[in-house]
């Protein structure tokens, strides 16, 4: 099980700039956030805003220009196994089965085969694979599949996982299960989780904290604690106090998408929107 004083995600005062002179890009602007050990962190925005440019320095595939982020108060400086990553895009290897796909960064860290196949058969087990594992990604539906990733994320003990859209992909039954699933994995290996999406309601129901962001360059608008009890039910998404929650964070995330939208659009763009549907209509929109 994982020490539950390891896994504190610290991003400290984060700015990052794209490109060179003339045509540089800032994506995100001083940016602080924090995932003590063994929380559930969301992080919402509309689409731009820097979500995927903030994981991807936590994992160590990306240096900010300025500030710091910290594991466990540690400068990160490059990938390690002490972060496990889970993208939209499955990334399974289609030429092995479900198990030795899991069982692939325990053989990176030497471990033993009989030591590989009972950690790999523990995990599938909490995720319901087990049945599979000898099954090969293409033999998988796209839940499966993206259910097989987290567990192989998982494999190597990592003291946190971080998760940029990972049910994206997925049909809203199907997106709902992995919810459900990922909590239950979530609560019994105890890691911190850094987690990005869209979804306002997935944020709610997994989260203990979701940070909003603004529009770009990426800021954190607000920082918002999820009230709700342990274990989470499908049941409590018709609670009022899940429903007051929907509202606040669908308030401020359109006010940014807006925002976001407006930069894009420019000033003609929105009057050509404007001469379509009319003052009364802009009115009915805001
Ligand atoms: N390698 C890069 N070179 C130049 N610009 C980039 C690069 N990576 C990201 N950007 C820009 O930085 C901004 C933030 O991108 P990022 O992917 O982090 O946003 P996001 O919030 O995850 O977006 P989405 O929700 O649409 O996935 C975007 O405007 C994007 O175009």
């Amino acid at each position: 099980m994982t020490d539950l004083r390891k896994g504190r995600i610290e991003i400290r005062d984060v700015s990052v700039s794209f490109g060179g002179k003339g045509q540089r890009t800032q994506a995100v602007s001083g940016v602080s956030l924090e995932v003590k050990p063994g929380d559930f962190v969301s992080v919402i925005g509309p689409s731009g805003c820097g979500k995927s440019t903030l994981l991807n320095i936590v994992a160590g595939f990306m240096v900010p220009t300025q500030g710091a982020a910290l594991l466990d108060g540690q400068a990160i400086d490059g990938p390690g196994a002490d972060r496990g990553v889970v993208f939209q895009q499955y990334s399974l290897f289609p030429w092995m089965t479900v198990r030795k796909n899991v069982e692939f960064g325990l053989k990176m860290q030497g471990l033993g085969i009989n030591a590989r196949e009972s950690k790999a058969r523990t995990l599938l087990g909490l995720a319901g694979l087990l049945p599979f594992e000898n099954h090969y990604p293409d033999q998988l539906s796209g839940g499966m599949k993206q259910r097989v990733g987290i567990v192989r994320a998982l494999a190597t003990s990592p003291q946190v996982l971080l998760m940029d859209e990972p049910f994206g992909a997925l049909d809203s039954q199907t997106r709902t299960v992995m919810q459900e699933i990922l909590t239950n994995m979530w609560q019994q290996l105890q890691l911190s989780v850094l987690f990005i999406t869209h979804d306002i309601e997935e944020a709610i129901f997994l989260s203990e904290k979701v940070y909003v962001m603004t529009a770009r360059p990426g800021r954190i608008k607000a920082e918002i604690p999820i009230p709700l009890p342990r274990p989470r039910t499908p049941e409590m998404m018709s609670s009022p106090t899940f429903h007051a929650l929907v509202r606040q964070l669908k308030g401020l995330i359109r006010e940014e998408s807006l925002a976001a939208m407006g930069g894009e659009l420019g000033a003609a763009g929105l009057q050509g929107l404007d001469a379509h549907i009319g003052q009364d209509g802009l009115k009915a929109l805001s």
